[in-house]
């Protein structure tokens, strides 16, 4: 019998660097699940090492995801790294816990419930037929992921923000991206440190959404609350019973900061990698294009889609759950113990890390019978037992944003195979960093549809 007071095997490594230099390089190699599984097999499920600048506990399975995902927050907090609490501020969702954490999720999700999500369905459809027409009509060949980049993140500046296309939206983007690329770096402060690029510019980003919100406070004072609104306003005119304001400033620039960044590289990642695997599973790729012809066929010239074609696209959805099974786009997460905890007979210590991983229980044969094979039809079969399918977390920090994903993601498929279909120009590799990016950023050779759907598509 172990003692509870014995730490994890494994060992902690150089301080700081730790081992985050070979789990980054792992995962730029796209061997990040080895990297983890050879841990497992050295060390067992749960073991010790020094990830971005901290001892942290690496724990797998289905177990130690509902753990993780359900401990109360007096126990463990989520914690991001000290590289994103730097970059994205101490007041974002992810690094608050207990009734902190409810209220400023109790807001965004306000806003990003399907309720009210779904009277934007045809705002969003927009905005991705503007970006199709921009960016792929009359080309040959595009490269998917930078594209789809900018689109997520105009839907998100649209939808969220209500900024619409012009050159303070391309300034936009170009300084957050530059803040982008330093998030999962190491923590090192000296000149010409990724992370220090990406620090300056999240300066600069911040400051864009302060002058953002004070705008919409602005319009907010003069014109008063409209039921169509953005999640800026949403959030700056959230009152409690007594009439006060729920969020403070400071809450709201963080929270923005965040939901950019959540939902930015996870989404785009997710549409890029179902492009890819539409285009290597043709068998796939017939039935999600009847399905998203049938529906097309159903509508009006010119006519956007709604609330109620989304529900139609069943089976392309399924096709996108097992693109998040495969090529999760958020590699893990990190948290903190609060207090000495006791898993698993052994001791996590009080102020360590705790970290997991969501594509180890994705490729888990006794989950998913041939866990390597693309087959959406998987999710017709049988249930996915609780805590396995982690592509949006689970428990009481759920993703959030996965109505918004889900959205985005089926009407941009749908506008896609309808309008188009296209070829890889790459081997159809990919790494991580730590989101997946496939080979060369999956350059495609398109070509126009000749259909005999309705003159607009
Ligand atoms: C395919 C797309 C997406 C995936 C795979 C994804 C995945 C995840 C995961 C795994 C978590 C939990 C992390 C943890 O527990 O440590 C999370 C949290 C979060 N996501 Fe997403 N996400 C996606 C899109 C979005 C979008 C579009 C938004 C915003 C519009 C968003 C906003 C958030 C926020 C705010 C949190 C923190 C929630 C909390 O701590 O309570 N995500 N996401």
């Amino acid at each position: 019998r172990r003692s509870s007071k014995r730490y994890p095997p494994g060992s902690l490594g150089i301080p700081i660097v730790g081992q985050s230099i070979g789990l980054l390089r792992a995962m730029r190699s796209n061997t990040a699940d080895k990297w983890l599984q050879h841990r497992v097999m050295k060390y067992g499920p749960v073991s010790k090492l020094s990830l971005f600048g901290k001892p942290t506990v690496f724990i797998y399975g289905q177990a130690a995801n509902k753990f993780l995902f359900n401990s109360d927050s007096s126990t463990v907090s989520n914690q991001q790294t000290e590289s994103i609490r730097m970059i994205l501020g101490d007041r974002g969702i992810q690094e608050l816990s207990g009734g902190d954490h409810k209220r400023v999720r109790d807001a965004l999700l306000l806003f990003l419930k399907p309720e009210s999500l779904k009277q934007y369905v045809g705002k969003m459809d927009e905005e991705i037929r503007k970006h199709l027409q921009m960016h792929w009509q009359d080309k040959q060949q595009v490269t998917v992921l930078p594209l789809m980049k900018i689109l997520t993140f105009n839907l998100i500046c649209s939808l969220l923000f209500d900024l619409e296309q012009g050159t303070r939206r391309d300034k936009f983007l170009e300084c957050f991206q530059q803040m982008i690329e330093g998030i999962w770096s190491v923590p090192l402060k000296l000149p010409f440190t990724r992370y220090n690029r990406s620090l300056k510019a999240s300066m600069r980003v911040r400051n864009m959404v302060k002058e953002l919100i004070n705008e919409k406070r602005k319009k907010l004072e003069q014109e008063g609350a409209s039921p169509r609104q953005d999640l800026i306003t949403c959030m700056l005119s959230i009152r409690n019973e007594d009439g006060e304001k729920v969020l403070t400033e400071k809450e709201i620039v963080h929270n923005v900061m965040v939901v950019m960044v959540a939902g930015y590289e996870t989404s785009s990642a997710l549409i890029t990698f179902i492009i890819r695997f539409l285009s290597i599973e043709p068998a796939i790729y017939a039935a999600v294009v009847q399905e998203q012809e049938e529906i097309a066929r159903s509508k009006q010239l010119g006519e956007f889609l709604t609330w109620e074609d989304l529900a139609k696209m069943k089976y392309t959805w399924k096709v996108a759950m097992e693109t998040l099974r495969v090529v999760p786009p958020v590699f893990g997460g990190f948290r903190k113990a609060l207090k000495d905890i006791e898993y698993d007979g052994y001791l996590i210590p009080k102020g360590w890390q705790i970290f997991w991983a969501s594509s180890m229980t994705h490729m888990d044969t006794s989950i998913f019978p041939e866990p390597s094979k693309f087959d959406p039809s998987r999710y017709e079969k049988q249930p996915v037992p609780p805590y396995c399918f982690v592509a949006f977390g689970g428990g009481p920090r759920i993703c959030p944003g996965n109505e918004f994903a889900r959205i985005e993601t089926l009407a941009a498929i749908h506008h896609l195979v309808t309008q188009f279909s296209w070829k890889l120009l790459a081997d159809d590799s990919f790494s991580r960093d730590p989101t997946p990016v496939p080979a060369q950023g999956l350059p495609v050779q398109i070509m126009p549809k000749k259909t005999t759907l309705p003159p607009k598509y």
